[in-house]
């Protein structure tokens, strides 16, 4: 039997990279709504409790909205917003950490943001083995492709063509602060300063750490090889999170980057041990969204997590 899937934001991003990724998929019967319907609330709300699964590729309050309009113990979802990532009763679908086991078998699963997943991967495996200090302000710098901004940004890109690179969240406060500390079990939020380039999709999302200073404040703070050791213990069985051993000298976003979903991590030190970055590269729109949601979705439906997606 197959299982119905509505996607309610379909039009936008996020939304229209799940549709490619689940086309032509036998498992899934795709509920549409036409351009006329797909923001009138009968019809999402008849869509949403037709489905099996509905996906959020929504703003956090039209997704808030969106599970209010849930009527019945059956419909399951997964939402790409930010609205539900630290909400209580909630799975944060990150299957790699949290477990693929249990995002299977979670009614409400709320998929990680497109930096915290590069920053969580990095070092909540890390922090939970003791090899780094939950009690550090660390800080997270991260590049962006614009279309991590949705529709708006991307027009404002392609509009303006003459925006070479981005600085913003220049306020703090940042929405994707929360989750950051939360799922990588901070006692402090960390300081995050994030930027776009004219590049439509990708990203590097980077933790420098200052190894001595951790450890002259008697913090424990493992040797560089041994942090990479452990990120590669933690990610052996995963078909999407790799680690790579090499230490190129650089590395790069580049503007024609094909869809992606895999999610590639790399620790770079300095050979006395003093300081390393911790670096994540990943398609915003792969295992930063839509990718995410694809493999969260096969994983509830009983599937192979890597099904329709591009690694
Ligand atoms: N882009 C990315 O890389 C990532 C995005 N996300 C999250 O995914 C969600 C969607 O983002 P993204 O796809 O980028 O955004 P877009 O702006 O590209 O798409 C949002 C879509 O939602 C539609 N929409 C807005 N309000 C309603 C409503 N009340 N009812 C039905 N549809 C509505 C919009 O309609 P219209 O077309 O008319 O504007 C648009 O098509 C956001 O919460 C975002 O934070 C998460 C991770 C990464
Ligand atoms: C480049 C850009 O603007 N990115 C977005 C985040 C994209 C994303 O991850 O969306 P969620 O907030 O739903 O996680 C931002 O910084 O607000």
């Amino acid at each position: 039997m197959t299982a119905s899937v509505f996607i309610d934001g379909a039009a936008g991003t996020t939304g229209l990279e799940i549709a490619e990724r689940l086309a032509g998929r036998s498992e899934f019967t795709m509920i549409a709504l036409d351009d006329e319907r797909r923001k009138d609330d009968a019809a999402r709300a008849e869509a949403i409790n037709d489905a099996d699964f509905i996906i959020l590729c929504l703003p956090d309050d039209a997704a808030r909205e969106a599970v209010a309009m849930i009527r019945n113990d059956r419909t399951r979802v997964i939402d790409a917003s930010t609205a539900h990532r630290t909400a209580i009763g909630w799975t944060y679908g990150f299957p790699e950490a949290v477990g693929r086991e249990t995002v299977a078998n979670a009614r409400r699963v709320s998929n990680p943001g497109c930096y915290p997943t590069g920053f969580i991967a990095l070092l909540r495996p890390l922090v939970a083995a003791g090899l780094l200090p939950a009690s550090w302000p660390y800080v997270c710098h991260a590049t962006s492709g614009y279309s991590g901004g949705g529709k708006a940004l991307i027009a404002r890109f392609e509009d303006d063509t003459d925006i070479a690179y981005r600085a913003y969240g220049l306020g703090m406060g940042h929405k994707h602060v929360p989750e950051m500390q939360v799922h990588t079990g901070l006692a402090l939020a960390p300081l995050f300063a994030p930027a776009v380039v004219a590049a439509h999709r990708g990203m590097i999302v980077e933790a420098p750490l200052h190894l001595e200073a951790m450890r002259a404040g008697g913090h424990q703070a493992a040797a560089p090889d041994v942090l990479r050791a452990a990120l590669v213990e933690c990610y052996a069985g995963s078909p999407i999170v790799r680690v790579e051993e090499d230490k190129p000298d650089e590395l790069l976003m580049r503007a024609s980057m094909e869809p992606n979903d895999a999610l590639v991590l790399r620790v770079f030190g300095a050979k006395d041990g003093s300081q390393a970055r911790l670096i994540a590269t990943l398609d915003n729109l792969g295992k930063g969204a839509s990718g995410a949601a694809v493999q969260n979705l096969n994983l509830m439906a009983g599937l192979d997590e890597t099904a329709g997606l591009r690694l």
